[in-house]
């Protein structure tokens, strides 16, 4: 679960009078996640006149782990520059002083509109491609976002997390310091630098989407974002949600599916198409890292439920031998 800190109702009252969204009627901690502390709040709604004054619900966020406080801001512009083009995207709140986040006991915090919807694990083709869609929407929609944030989750990062991890991979799985080495410097060896940039997710997983039916309602957590290649976006989310079953195995698709939705809204060039195969292993191997690092240096009685690296060794594997055959567009 992640809810890190307590809040206590005194807490959370004082801190919503900050805000014009009415006074708290309820707050519940969220236990998914990993990096912040969630809690779903009711409030009796915004100042307003009769039936306008409505309860709303937020979602309130304080900041714990692997955040700087000075990226914040483009984090949360972020939201309200694709939110204000239609995006499905949740607004922040911002307080009577105009700010996105404020600080409570040395820790940021940020009011963010809820969204409705419903994370799904096991995608159909159709939800697959609406994700494909919204994702090259957000690519879209983010060219005149004027801000830029370097991805600190880039190739060298990796390897800086494998080294701090040092014997310690070993001990999660005697193969892992051999695949690592096996297949990290063939991917920084070919990592492309020539193709196209825009703000991307890069943590579209499916924890992250939410659905209504065969739609995307809202994309969350977009506490990873930065400026990178938008075709590592895609295959970041093509090794996210392409994999299910016993043995992990791809959904060819749920992949073909992903990458048809995107091209609906924005064809990949073909030098995108082509470094997709080697993107995707990259995509794995970033998921390693920090699920290897986490593995480490998550204490035993952390509230927080630890994801298993192998998990995305497998998939590293499978792009590694595949070639470009996930990425072949479905007959049509
Ligand atoms: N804007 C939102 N609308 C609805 N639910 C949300 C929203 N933001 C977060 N949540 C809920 O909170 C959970 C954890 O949020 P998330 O931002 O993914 O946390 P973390 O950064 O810790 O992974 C999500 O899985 C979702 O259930
Ligand atoms: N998606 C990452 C973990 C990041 O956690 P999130 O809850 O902040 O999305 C993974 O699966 O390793």
């Amino acid at each position: 679960m992640a809810v890190y800190t307590h809040l206590g109702a005194d807490d959370l009252a004082g801190l919503i009078a900050e805000y014009n969204v009415g006074s708290l009627l309820s707050a519940k901690g969220i236990a998914e996640g990993v990096s912040n502390s969630n809690w779903l709040l009711e409030t009796s709604g915004a100042d307003g006149h009769g039936a306008a004054r409505q309860a709303t619900r937020f979602i309130l966020t304080m900041y714990e782990r692997r955040i700087e406080l000075d990226d914040l801001p483009f984090f949360l512009g972020l939201l309200d520059h694709l939110a204000a083009r239609g995006g499905p995207v949740p607004r922040t709140i911002h307080d009577r002083s105009g700010a996105a986040f404020r600080m409570m006991d040395g820790k940021a915090v940020a009011l963010i509109e809820y969204l409705p919807g419903v994370s799904i694990d096991r995608p159909s083709p159709a939800q697959a491609r609406a994700v494909g869609r919204a994702l090259a929407g957000m690519h879209v929609a983010s060219a005149d976002f004027a801000a830029t944030r370097a991805n600190d989750l880039a190739p060298p990062d990796w390897q800086d997390l494998f080294q701090q991890c040092g014997s310690g991979l070993a001990t999660i799985n005697a193969s892992l310091p051999r695949i690592v080495e096996t297949h990290l410097s063939a991917i920084m060896a070919g990592w492309p630098d020539d193709l196209p940039r825009t703000t991307i997710h890069a943590d579209l997983f499916p924890d992250n989407v939410l659905m209504l039916g065969d739609d995307v309602s809202g994309m969350i957590d977009f506490y990873f974002a930065c400026t990178d290649m938008a075709a590592y976006d895609l295959a970041v989310t093509h090794a996210a949600w392409s994999f299910g079953g016993p043995g992990t195995m791809f959904k060819p698709e749920i992949g073909q599916a992903l990458v048809a939705g995107y091209e609906d809204i924005r064809p990949l060039t073909q030098a995108e198409r082509a470094a997709l195969p080697l993107l995707a292993q990259g995509a794995a191997m970033r998921f390693v890292a920090t699920r290897a690092f986490d593995w480490i240096n998550t204490p035993d009685d952390a509230l927080v439920a630890r994801k298993d690296p192998m998990d995305f060794v497998k998939r590293l594997q499978f792009y590694a031998e595949a070639g470009d055959g996930p990425f072949t567009p479905a007959p049509r």
